[in-house]
């Protein structure tokens, strides 16, 4: 493998592996917080098929119990990586229980706030006082420790809240540091991280932008070309920023036109691309392709598969094209250095990739994200996915860094099904023009209140049913807008704004006049979970 491939190998890296706790990607959060590169990986994979030496290993929480039968454990290579490794809750059970100790169920389970004492120096908590408030989540306990470990610190009901074996640098906590709950644990992961791995904190977005532009020219090479799903939203915008300062003109973006976009967008989109960043956008318009799949389906899920199938086709087709166009070129001699197409761009962030690393699989299905990774198995392109180490906040922080309008890194996100899963109940064109509508003068009155930034999610939704209404004296029977707004950091949990009562005034007054066959209004005040932020 050429030494650029792996961004692993190129930054001091944190391991982290994966035993199914729902916390897990927060680890993750925090060391890249402390500017220390990590890669979340199953918590069972082989130890040798690493493609890179870690500088430590966290092991995280999970749900099982280390003595069940069929719960996850670690290759046991991973003792001998000789690096410190830290094991959290679940982690450090799984340290106890390898290591000839002993982890039971325990009566007096604890969960939320506990105090522990810590009862020796350990480098795990240098500049900690001796006691510290932090969050637990267990059921079980190490009733034995192994030998040649130490407890460096106790709870009133936990004897081992944290202890280590400095020799063999393995350390284990009963808490949760990743947690905010636990007010010190950012400190207690830094004292790991960089104490006592030695990580450098070089995970920088400077220098991550140089580093990706570098490592796609070698991957690309000399005359490659490049296709990619470009949508006009944040991730697959900035990745085609970064694709296009690698490779210029090699680099072909594509909007496709399915039909579900909003209001004017695929005009705004090529505008902008073209005019800021100089990037070279088809628009494909496929419609009617689209909306004729659409015709007659009521079901989210069909509707998703159907949207998500549809995308790959229309892709396929592009690229062909594409294809053809350059094998003419090639045979006139006026190709100059552009080779055949042999990559795929797409913005997947971290959170995707997360999602489908669990040990056990990927997670429920939910929700099937039209995702376009499903391309991967029948199409002959190689993935670039330059933003796939990255969460939202870092990708707008790229943004930023490479003078992207503030406009555009600030987008709300918006999803590849677009309206078609915010029109429920079955999707004609004259649904989806009413949604559209009402969405345009909705998100139109968020930006004049200001509102837009601090909302991290907007939009509305045309509800399947019919209501009876007067206007003008006469009785309507028309149909219901359901407006959404939601804060969230990661769009894995989200609460509902609360929208101040005179700009929802205002926004339901113009929508009512504005949209014929909308006579209702309604605000959502559901929370992710137990709702979902789409309603489809
Ligand atoms: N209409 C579209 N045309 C081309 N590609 C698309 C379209 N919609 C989505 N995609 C592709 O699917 C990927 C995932 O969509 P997603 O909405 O998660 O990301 P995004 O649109 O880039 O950013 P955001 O999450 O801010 O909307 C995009 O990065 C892009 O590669
Ligand atoms: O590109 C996408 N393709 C999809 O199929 C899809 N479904 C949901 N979303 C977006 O994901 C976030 C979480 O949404 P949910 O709470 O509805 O699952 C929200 O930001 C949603 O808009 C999608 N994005
Ligand atoms: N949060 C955890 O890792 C819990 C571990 C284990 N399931 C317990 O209850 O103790
Ligand atoms: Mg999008």
């Amino acid at each position: 493998m050429d030494k650029l491939e792996e961004i692993s190998q190129l930054y001091d890296t944190i391991l982290i592996l994966d035993f199914g706790s729902q916390l897990t990607h927060l680890i993750a959060r925090r060391v890249r917080e402390l500017g220390v590169y990590c890669e979340l990986l199953a918590c069972n994979i082989n130890i040798t098929d690493l493609k890179f030496k870690p500088k430590g290993v966290i092991l995280s929480g999970s749900p099982y119990s280390v003595y069940e039968k069929g719960s996850p454990h670690v290759d046991p290579e991973v003792w001998k990586l000789n690096v410190p490794i830290l094991g959290i809750c679940y982690g450090l059970q799984e340290i106890a229980f390898t290591h000839g100790g002993a982890v039971e169920c325990h009566d007096k389970k604890e969960f939320g706030h506990a105090d522990i004492k810590i009862v020796e120096e350990s480098k795990l908590f240098e500049g900690i006082s001796t006691s510290m408030q932090v969050w637990m989540s267990h059921g079980d306990q190490i009733t034995k420790l192994p030998t040649d470990f130490r407890v460096v610190a106790n709870t009133d009901t936990a004897p081992f809240a944290a202890v280590e074996n400095v020799t063999e640098k393995i350390y284990g906590i009963q808490f949760h540091p990743e947690v905010t709950h636990t007010a010190l644990g950012k400190v207690l992961l830094k004292n790991f991280v960089v104490g006592i791995c030695g990580a450098k904190g070089n995970w920088t977005m400077e220098s991550f932008v140089d580093k990706e532009i570098e490592r796609i020219r070698v991957m690309v090479g000399p005359t490659a070309q490049v296709i990619g799903a470009v949508s006009g939203g944040v991730d697959s915008t900035i990745a085609a920023s970064i694709m296009s300062k690698a490779i210029g003109s090699r680099f072909h973006a594509v909007l496709v036109d399915n039909g579900v976009m909003r209001l004017n967008e695929c005009n705004e989109v090529k505008k902008r691309l073209t005019e800021k960043l100089g990037i070279n956008l088809t628009v494909i318009d496929a419609a009617d392709l689209f909306l004729g799949r659409l015709k007659g389906v009521s079901d989210p899920e069909k509707k998703r598969k159907i949207i998500g199938n549809t995308f790959i086709e229309v892709f396929e087709k592009e690229g062909e094209r594409i294809e053809l166009e350059i094998e003419e070129d090639i045979k006139k001699g006026t190709s100059g250095n552009r080779g055949k197409i042999e990559f795929l761009l797409q913005g997947t962030l971290y959170p995707d990739v997360i999602e489908s690393v669990s040990f056990k699989g990927p997670s429920a299905t939910i929700k099937t994200h039209h995702n376009v990774g499903g391309l991967l198995e029948n199409m002959k392109l190689k993935l670039i996915e330059p933003l796939r180490e990255l969460f939202k906040d870092e990708v707008r922080a790229i943004g930023t860094l490479m003078n992207i309008d503030e406009e555009l890194v600030w987008r709300h996100p918006f999803p590849g099904p677009g309206i078609a899963i915010r029109v429920l109940g079955e999707v004609t064109p004259t649904q989806v023009e009413i949604a559209r509508k009402a969405d345009y003068i909705y998100i139109e009155e968020i930006r004049k209140a200001g509102l837009y930034r601090q909302i991290s999610q907007a939009y509305a939704a045309l509800l399947p049913v019919k209501a009876v209404g007067v206007m003008g004296d006469a009785r309507t029977y028309e149909q219901v807008i359901a407006l959404r707004a939601v804060t969230t950091t990661d769009f894995m949990t989200a609460d509902w704004f609360p929208m101040p009562y005179e700009i929802l005034k205002k926004i339901s007054n113009r929508i009512i006049n504005e949209v014929r066959g909308v006579n209702r209004v309604v605000y959502d005040i559901s929370s992710k979970p137990p709702a979902t932020i789409e309603w489809e």
